[in-house]
This record gives structure tokens, sequence and C-alpha cells, in this order.
């Protein structure tokens, strides 16, 4: 398979090493300054474009690749209040398109144990959830894009809580998120649920950046030939 990479920074550079491991040709890597290479005739050299950037390029990048019809798998977070207008391009243009906060088979399967940790805790009263994600300090955005997902999961099992907010809070009706920059840390996020009597904590520690460089070659072998909107979920059959 031949893939460009759209951004060549930490996880361009693990991705590549996973994807020629894996007997992949990387044909384009495309940085800041090779932004020629997202030209639709480059583009057109490859048969799937990943795409790890930055929140305030990945929306522009993703629809270059629309127009060159060459599908996009799309890791970069910090950019989602453009997710619908991504989605509606890619159904109006019938391309294919997969994003995921995160790749990692063990977050994946992480979000799956949330999921039923707030179905289970939403009515129980006693119990306060809250959340703290831990990154590397050059990371762009906060919270996570990991963390904004496992928190709407939380909120749509807590019909009590209206929104998250990034900062630890005592209001019942808001899901704290404390976001932590420390180096080294690939990323590591905690959920917790506290009452008076007991604590619940479950923790998903990445211990390098392998499982999502893994994970998002195996997302972009899966969407090769295909058209439509997609998720980790379908991937991994979830
Ligand atoms: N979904 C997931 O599983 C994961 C997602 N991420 C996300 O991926 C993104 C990238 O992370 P990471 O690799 O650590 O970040 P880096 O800062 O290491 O890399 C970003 C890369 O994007 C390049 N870039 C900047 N602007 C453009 C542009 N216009 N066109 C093409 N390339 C550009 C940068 O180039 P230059 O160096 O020249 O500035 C750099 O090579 C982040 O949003 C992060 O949150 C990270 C890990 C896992
Ligand atoms: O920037 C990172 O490094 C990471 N970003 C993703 C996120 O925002 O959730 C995934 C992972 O946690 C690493």
């Amino acid at each position: 398979m031949k893939i460009a990479l759209i951004g060549y920074g930490k996880m361009g550079k693990a991705i590549e090493a996973i994807a020629q491991g894996r007997g992949h040709e990387i044909v384009h890597r495309i940085d800041i300054n090779s932004s020629h290479l997202l030209e639709k005739e480059q583009l057109q050299q490859a048969d799937v474009a990943i795409e790890f950037t930055t929140p305030e390029t990945a929306y522009h990048n993703i629809l270059k690749c629309f127009a060159a019809n060459v599908p996009v798998v799309c890791g970069t977070t910090g950019w989602l209040e453009k997710l619908p207008e991504v989605k509606a391009q890619c159904l109006e243009q019938h391309q294919a398109f997969l994003y995921a906060s995160n790749f990692s088979v063990g977050v994946n399967i992480f979000f799956e144990l949330n999921r039923r940790l707030a179905e289970l805790m939403a009515t129980q009263s006693d119990y306060r959830s809250s959340m703290v994600e831990i990154h590397h300090t050059q990371k762009k955005d906060a919270p996570s894009g990991t963390a904004i997902t496992l928190a709407e999961q939380i909120l749509e099992k807590q019909p009590a809580k209206t929104g998250w907010v990034n900062e630890a809070t005592t209001d019942p009706t808001k899901l704290g998120i404390v976001s932590e920059r420390v180096d080294p840390a690939p990323g590591t996020h905690i959920i917790q649920y506290d009452s008076p009597i007991d604590s619940i904590t479950i923790t998903h520690t990445a211990h390098s950046r392998e499982g999502f460089a893994a994970g998002a070659v195996t997302a972009a072998e899966w969407l090769k030939d295909k058209k439509g909107i997609f998720s980790m979920k379908d991937v991994l059959s979830l």
C-alpha cells in the first residue's frame, strides 16, 4: 500500500516505522515546509493518507485529500468544531474518512469499559466522577482528544451532568477534567468515581507511541478501498 504521511513529527515518524515494517511504501512525508505535496497530482500517488498534524491544519489537509479522491485517516486532535463540516463534505464528495481521538487498541477497549462503568454509575448518586489526563509538554491541545471522547461517553450516560470543564470542580452538574503536562508522558487517562465510602478508578497508560501508530496503520489498511465515514469501532469490530 502507498501511504502519504501528512505530518512528519513524533507521530508521523512512529507511523512510518510501523508502516514500513509491514511492507508499505511511504510516497510522501509532508510537513509544514512541503505543502506543495498536498496538491491533487501529488496526493493521488498514494492509496491512502494518514494525517497527524496540528489543530489549525487538520481541516484543510483533510479537504485536500477529499479533492484528490484519497481516503484519509486522521488522528489530529483539537479541531473537532469542524468535524460535522468534514463529515458532510465526505458524504457529499463520496470520499472515505476515519477519525479517532486515539488509535490504540488498549484505549479503544478502555472506551468500552468507560461507557459500561458510566452506565452502572448512572443511578449511584453518592459517587462523583472526575478525570485526569497526563501528556508531554509539547502537546498543543487540552484537554486531550481522548479525554473529550471519554467525557462525552460519561455525559451520555449521566444526564445529571450538563457538560465538562477543563479544571477540577465541585459542581455536580459538571465533569471536571484536569490536564497535566510533564515529560515524558505519551498519554495517561484516569477516570475516578469517589463516594464518602470508597473510590473506583480506571486508568489507561500508554508506554510509548507505538500503539497509536500501529492502530493508525491498521485503520489505513482497513480504509483503503472503502467509501464513507468510519471509526475505530468499525476497524476493531467493537
Ligand atoms: N489519535 C491518536 O491516536 C493520536 C493523536 N495525536 C495527535 O496527533 C497530532 C500530532 O501529534 P505529534 O506528531 O505528536 O505532533 P508533532 O508536533 O510532533 O508533529 C506535527 C507535525 O505536523 C507538521 N505540520 C504542521 N503544519 C502542517 C501542515 N500545514 N501540513 C503538514 N504538516 C504540518 C509539523 O511540521 P513542523 O515540524 O515542520 O512544524 C510536524 O511535523 C496532535 O494533534 C496529537 O494530539 C497524537 C498521538 C496519538
Ligand atoms: O498529543 C498526544 O501525544 C496524544 N494525543 C491524543 C489525544 O489528544 O488524546 C492521543 C494520545 O493521548 C496522545
